[in-house]
């Protein structure tokens, strides 16, 4: 498409500031009514449960729309659409309505349907749009107009790469970056609002090069899910995965000022509550965990918990000792397993079979010290000596002692213990001999000696989805506080059984009253109540709740997780709603996934979608000829995506050691005026490049895993040969570094310079 373009009119200019500012008269009074609103609330206190209930809802509810009202503030309205039939839409962040006249639209949110032709329309296909128009603001005031006429005569002339609204799409791309993620809702192209406004159901997989907006696009697509199927989504919320906290905080700006808080943001690391995963692993330990057949490891790991005794096991009770032979905790064993219940909960059925050979055994033993001593009396004609000394009741007591002594417990406990996660995992990695005899017939010895550690050793990220398999392995026997939460529950309701009586019997109390009790005695709207207000929070509850459903999830750089990672993430998507954006030509990670069906297969078979993104708004043409040439040693069927711009700058590579870094840095630093740099080096120098370089928070010294995602107006990549032979994805990280710039690049070489590179630069 090559719109026409209509020159800027300085009447067009007034006519449409008086619009804006009628606009932000609308939400100045939109603002006021809410906080007019949540200050009453705040206000009121006390009253009888229900109203304490309603008061948080509301408090919950008019916060969120003040902070939604708030994240608008800049470039409220940035489009206009006119169609043929002389109507005339605005379009921006919120939908804005006269509610002084007959409740019009006055601002069409950009997630409505109504506002899809602003992202769609083509002079090919117009959808009835006569003129696309984008509006540019400082502040409240506008300051620019670029329009587009979507006339069938200029189709033909096409760009290749058919953008809407190309002008302020370059003018949003020349930005200057800052180090915090923007929105893009003024300038989504056609084949990434297909994407953001997707069916809900499903896995939908985002195939995109580096800078095609596969992280706009996913936040936007958040953003569009929770506007569009709120009822099916608020209560679940939305899980957003990232691979790094660095990567969080650059994208966590982004969905407030999209009018979105029903999201969680959050690293798989950080997805198991109670459990900070703040160390790291070597290559080749993330590696090893991340695989599959760690499942089996730790469902060895938790049988070796299930003991037997050599020979007996002596159980002293009551002055006495009891025994326990091997074949007698085998068939409990075997009993307990057969139930297929987690460990935690089979151990109540281990328990119980050997407390009922216990309870025999003393009973016998009982009987037997009772008639201890006292002589055999002979047997008359028709007698039996069947019958027992101790009757059921005395057996019953008998087992009821024995399972509340201690020893007894103690010793079980030493057959099968119950065991948390953490403590299972601490144990098997600082303990070599329980690793080989439970990894030893799954993985080579090499590979398990790479997991021993010591114990007080912190958690890694690649730790948390194995102790997720163990929480799932292990259960949790919680019959004991579900018994003391129905009788708190039976408690509560006698209680306010009580209070109804006496307030029937209370002639002064009105009938409101006495139905506001009785409502609480109500369970189906009790439940409902509990309901709603976790919808309110279902963000928060989410992440304290490691059995949490989401209601979708999307994953962001996707092609690093391991197929450990993604067994947790499946169990918090049970529906398998999600999106998954990544590139596989980006994988870094050694568990990392070299191609979407076999990540995805063992889940959906083959039940995904695929979409590409296929234009690059970040790098421009000169600096992506470089990286083709690194994105060609990945793999030589790969293709670049093409850039939509160009800067005349071509990226430089030079020699130098690495004392020459600070000064090129400081040169590199200037020429981003203003701008933000990266220098990128292998993990290896990372320490001693950073001790060169002054702080400044528009620099930011990066290995290339802690790149990912980001982007910069210059970058330097420090002895790319190192970072190409540090690993075997060692291409694929190059790929990113060179990747990472919007304006500028160079590319320091300390030792030999790359042939490959050097053909291409
Ligand atoms: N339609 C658009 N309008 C304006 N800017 C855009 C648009 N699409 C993408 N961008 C910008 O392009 C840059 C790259 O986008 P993003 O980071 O989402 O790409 P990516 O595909 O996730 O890249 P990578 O794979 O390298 O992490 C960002 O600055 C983003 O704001």
């Amino acid at each position: 498409m090559s719109p026409e373009r209509e020159p800027d009119n300085s009447t067009d200019l007034a006519g449409e500031q008086d619009y804006v500012s009628l606009l932000y008269r609308r939400l100045d009074a939109e603002r006021e009514s809410a906080q007019r609103r949540l200050t009453e609330v705040l206000g009121q206190a006390g009253g009888p449960p229900q109203a304490r209930t309603e008061r948080d809802v509301a408090t919950t509810l008019y916060s969120e729309r003040l902070a939604q009202l708030g994240s608008v503030e800049q470039g409220l309205c940035f489009g206009r659409l006119d169609f043929h039939e002389d109507e005339t839409v605005y379009v921006g962040r919120l939908g804005l309505f006269d509610e002084d006249g007959d409740y019009e639209p006055l601002l069409i949110d950009w997630r409505a349907p109504a506002a899809r032709p602003f992202y769609l329309a083509t002079a090919a296909s117009p959808e009835g749009v006569r003129r696309r128009r984008h509006i540019r603001t400082l502040s409240r005031r506008v300051v620019g107009l670029d329009d587009e006429i979507l006339d069938l005569r200029a189709a033909d002339q096409g760009h290749d790469l058919g953008l809407a609204g190309e002008a302020a799409l370059l003018a949003a791309l020349e930005r200057r970056r800052t180090g915090e993620m923007s929105d893009i809702v003024a300038t989504i192209q056609a084949e990434q609002d297909r994407i953001i406004r997707d069916e809900l159901g499903g896995v939908l997989v985002v195939q995109g090069g580096p800078g095609t907006g596969k992280t706009a696009v996913a936040l936007h697509r958040a953003a569009y899910l929770l506007y569009t199927y709120r009822q099916q989504l608020a209560t679940r919320g939305v899980l957003v995965v990232g691979p790094n906290s660095t990567f969080l905080r650059y994208i966590g700006q982004v969905l407030p000022s999209l009018g979105e808080t029903g999201v969680l943001l959050a690293t798989v690391g950080q997805l198991f509550p109670g459990v900070r995963a703040r160390g790291t692993d070597g290559r080749e330990a993330a590696e090893v965990k991340g695989r599959l057949v760690m499942t089996r490891v730790l469902a060895a790991a938790v049988a070796d918990r299930q003991r037997v005794p050599e020979d007996v096991l002596e159980v002293e009770f009551d002055d006495g000792v009891l025994q326990l032979d091997r074949a007698t905790c085998e068939r409990a064993r075997a009993k307990a397993r057969g139930t297929l219940r987690p460990h935690n909960v089979a151990r109540r059925v281990f328990f119980e079979e050997l407390l009922d050979v216990l309870a025999e055994r003393a009973a016998s033993r009982f009987e037997v010290d009772l008639f201890d001593g006292v002589p055999e009396i002979p047997l008359k004609a028709g007698e039996t000596a069947g019958v027992p000394v101790l009757d059921s009741g005395d057996r019953a007591e008998i087992r009821a002692e024995l399972a509340a002594s201690a020893t007894v417990r103690e010793a079980l406990d030493s057959l099968w213990p119950k065991i948390t996660p953490q403590r299972l995992l601490r144990e098997l990695f600082s303990a070599p001999e329980r690793l080989e005899s439970a990894a030893g017939g799954l993985l080579a010895e090499e590979e398990w000696a790479r997991l021993v550690r010591p114990a007080a050793e912190r958690w890694t990220p690649a730790d948390v989805p194995l102790l997720d398999e163990l929480a799932e392995l292990l259960g949790e026997d919680d019959s004991d506080q579900r018994a003391a939460r129905a009788r708190r529950e039976r408690e509560e309701r006698a209680y306010a059984e009580g209070v109804l009586d006496i307030l029937e019997q209370d002639e002064e109390i009105i009938d409101e009253e006495v139905l506001r009790v009785s409502d609480i005695l109500d369970a189906e709207l009790f439940a409902e109540r509990q309901q709603r207000r976790s919808e309110l929070t279902a963000a928060q509850r989410a992440a304290a709740d490691r059995r949490w459903t989401f209601g979708h999830v999307i994953v962001d750089e996707a092609q690093e997780l391991s197929p450990m990672d993604w067994r947790l993430l499946m169990r918090r998507c049970p529906s398998r709603s999600m999106t998954l954006v990544g590139d596989v030509a980006q994988t870094g990670a050694a568990a990392g996934a070299s191609s979407w069906h076999e990540m995805l297969a063992p889940y959906v078979e083959d039940r995904w979608r695929l979409r590409e993104l296929t234009v690059n708004y970040r790098t421009p043409a000169e600096i992506m000829r470089l990286a083709a040439a690194a994105l060609a040693e990945v793999d030589s069927r790969l293709r670049a995506p093409s850039s939509v711009r160009e800067t005349g700058v071509e990226p430089w590579q030079r020699k130098m050691p690495e004392e020459g870094v600070a000064g090129l840095a400081a040169r590199e630093l200037a020429a981003a005026d203003g701008g933000t740099l990266a220098v990128l080096c292998p993990d290896s120098r990372l320490d001693r490049v950073r001790q060169q370089l002054p702080e400044d928070e528009r620099l930011s010294v990066l290995t290339v895993g802690e790149a990912k995602g980001l982007e910069f107006d210059g970058v330097l990549v420090v002895a790319p040969e190192e970072i190409v032979a540090a690993s075997p994805r060692g291409w694929n990280d190059l790929y990113v570094a060179l990747t990472r710039a919007t304006q500028r690049l160079g590319v320091v070489y300390t030792e030999h310079a790359l042939p490959t590179l050097v053909g291409a630069g």
